[in-house]
């Protein structure tokens, strides 16, 4: 097991590793499809209200099927409901036709076209699970349309229907839901890229003691904690930043990355800015350096590339930073700088020290050569493929952000809200994540904490302050201080 293996964050599966537990447990009593039915009618009962309008909607498949299993348990609960099957008899999976026999035995009225035009207080989505192989079309993308007009809340069983439960990418009409009860384990599409937009609050159903495969994780908290800091300490314990970045007119973005860096409690950090950077007045303690001087300093982490331009000097720098001999992590311009000179792969993923790369979609399709559809379309394994190819830590940014091993694991934050989505945000970051190295923290944990911590941070700042428009770089510079220092304090 790898110092990143982190049993205690909830894992996160993809269908490959859904249907091996599918597989595993084929011959379980009472059957997972039992299970997972009476689990979502056990969710919907006790938020039911006397009167309220309830529509079922089941799908052709085994997702359907939950929906039948549902639909009977809340029946003979006594529960009003109008129940919606849009599947073919003869093509029913083996689990779904049993629990569609069961459903008739049991008396419960069921329909097969979609009701007129009403209002429904509740429906449950029940179309279409990880077996989605198609953009959704006719009677379906109908079905999808009826519940975003007429339903005031959607219960999403498993995953939204149209939403791809590995990528968070709709193919076409999916599901926005207020609610997704998922099955056996979390799931990416949830969480990343458009996940969040359609699956609203997820809970999940485990419906197994323990699961007995592996995949990826969610970040749902700072992975690893510092240490506390003894009464006897001094600047020099907490670690050396370097920052190269600045170039003129951006001036700004190094700035907000060294300011992260010391609120997160680096010891002491260095600006070397491409042009000359103005005092920060508000943070007196930042200090500068040329820039090439940082390349060669002994540091606990480099930065390069918060508004580091791509001048040619910018491009010379960035070629003596990957000499350095500290952790070095390649924002930016860096990133933009490296996907265009293919000549220095090599000598990143030849670093004997830890890399880390944090690119946007737009970033990770130039280091890739690739489109952001691209990129957007499967972010996990463009994560891993980036983090494979340059032998790195990388985070591949945007909501739900992707955090990818040299060795092939990854995790999906669920942390943060649209407010982080300005200028500024990537640097603040850039300085978080150089502030956690510096205070000793290896790559990797450094690069999951300051992720979740980001994340956090700006739900915070939304939480206290109001939000997401406007949310500002100092806002969750400050927040993630005191998020920090509540982690391990
Ligand atoms: N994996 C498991 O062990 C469990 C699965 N369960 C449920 O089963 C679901 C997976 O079931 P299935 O594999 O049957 O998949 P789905 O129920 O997601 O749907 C698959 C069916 O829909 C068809 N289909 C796919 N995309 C379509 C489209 N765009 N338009 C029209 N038809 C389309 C397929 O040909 C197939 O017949 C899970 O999401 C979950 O809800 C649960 O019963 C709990 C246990
Ligand atoms: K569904």
């Amino acid at each position: 097991m790898s110092d990143c293996d982190r049993p205690n964050l909830p894992p996160c599966l993809r269908s490959f590793a859904l249907r091996q537990l599918e597989m595993q447990h084929a011959h379980l009593q009472p059957p997972l499809m039992e299970r997972a039915g009476q689990a979502a009618a056990d969710w919907l009962l006790p938020r039911l209200q006397a009167g309220d309008r309830l529509l079922l909607l089941a799908g052709p498949g085994n997702n359907g099927g939950d929906v039948l299993v549902m639909a009977r348990h809340l029946h003979q609960r006594g529960v009003p409901l109008h129940l919606v099957w849009l599947g073919e008899e003869a093509r029913l999976p083996g689990d779904a036709a049993a629990a569609l026999q069961q459903l008739r035995a049991a008396g419960c009225p069921l329909h097969t076209s979609l009701p007129p035009a009403q209002q429904w207080d509740w429906a449950v989505d029940g179309l279409f699970g990880i077996g989605l192989q198609r953009p959704l079309q006719g009677q379906y993308a109908e079905a999808v349309n009826y519940l975003h007009l007429y339903a005031r809340r959607i219960l999403a069983l498993d995953i939204p229907s149209g939403l791809q439960a590995d990528t968070g990418y709709p193919t076409g009409p999916a599901v926005r839901a207020q609610y997704t009860l998922t099955f056996l384990s979390d799931k990416p599409g949830l969480w990343t890229g458009a996940g969040q937009d359609h699956a609203g609050e997820v809970h999940i159903a485990p419906l197994l003691d323990t699961l007995s495969v592996t995949d990826g994780w969610r970040l749902d908290q700072l992975p690893a904690r510092l240490p506390a800091r003894p009464h006897d300490s001094h600047k020099g314990r907490f670690g050396r930043v370097g920052i190269i970045g600045g170039a003129a007119g951006m001036q700004g973005a190094a700035l907000l990355a060294g300011r992260a860096a010391l609120q997160l409690g680096a010891g002491r950090v260095w600006l070397g800015g491409l042009s000359p950077l103005p005092l920060d007045v508000s943070h007196l303690q930042l200090m500068q350096q040329p820039a090439d001087t940082l390349c060669t300093q002994a540091l606990e982490a480099l930065v390069v590339g918060p508004g580091m331009g791509l001048e040619h000097a910018a491009l010379q720098l960035l070629q003596q930073s990957l000499h350095s001999t500290a952790p070095l992590l390649l924002d930016a311009d860096a990133l933009t700088l490296l996907g265009a000179h293919p000549a220095l792969h090599t000598t990143v993923q030849q670093r004997p020290a830890p890399t880390l790369l944090t690119p946007h979609p737009l970033e990770a399709a130039r280091l890739l050569g690739c489109t952001v559809a691209d990129i957007q379309a499967d972010r996990i394994q463009h994560a891993l493929q980036l983090a494979q190819q340059f032998k790195a830590w990388v985070v591949l940014k945007g909501a739900g952000s992707i955090v990818a091993s040299p060795d092939g694991q990854w995790w999906v934050n669920g942390s943060g809200n649209p407010g982080l989505a300005v200028a500024g945000m990537g640097d603040v970051l850039a300085g978080m994540v150089a502030a956690l190295l510096a205070q000793g923290m290896a790559a990797g944990d450094a690069l999951l904490g300051a992720i979740w911590l980001h994340g956090a941070a700006a739900d915070d700042a939304v939480a206290q302050q109001g939000g997401p428009i406007g949310l500002s770089c100092d806002e969750v510079i400050t927040a993630a201080r005191s998020r920090l220092n509540r982690a391990c304090y």
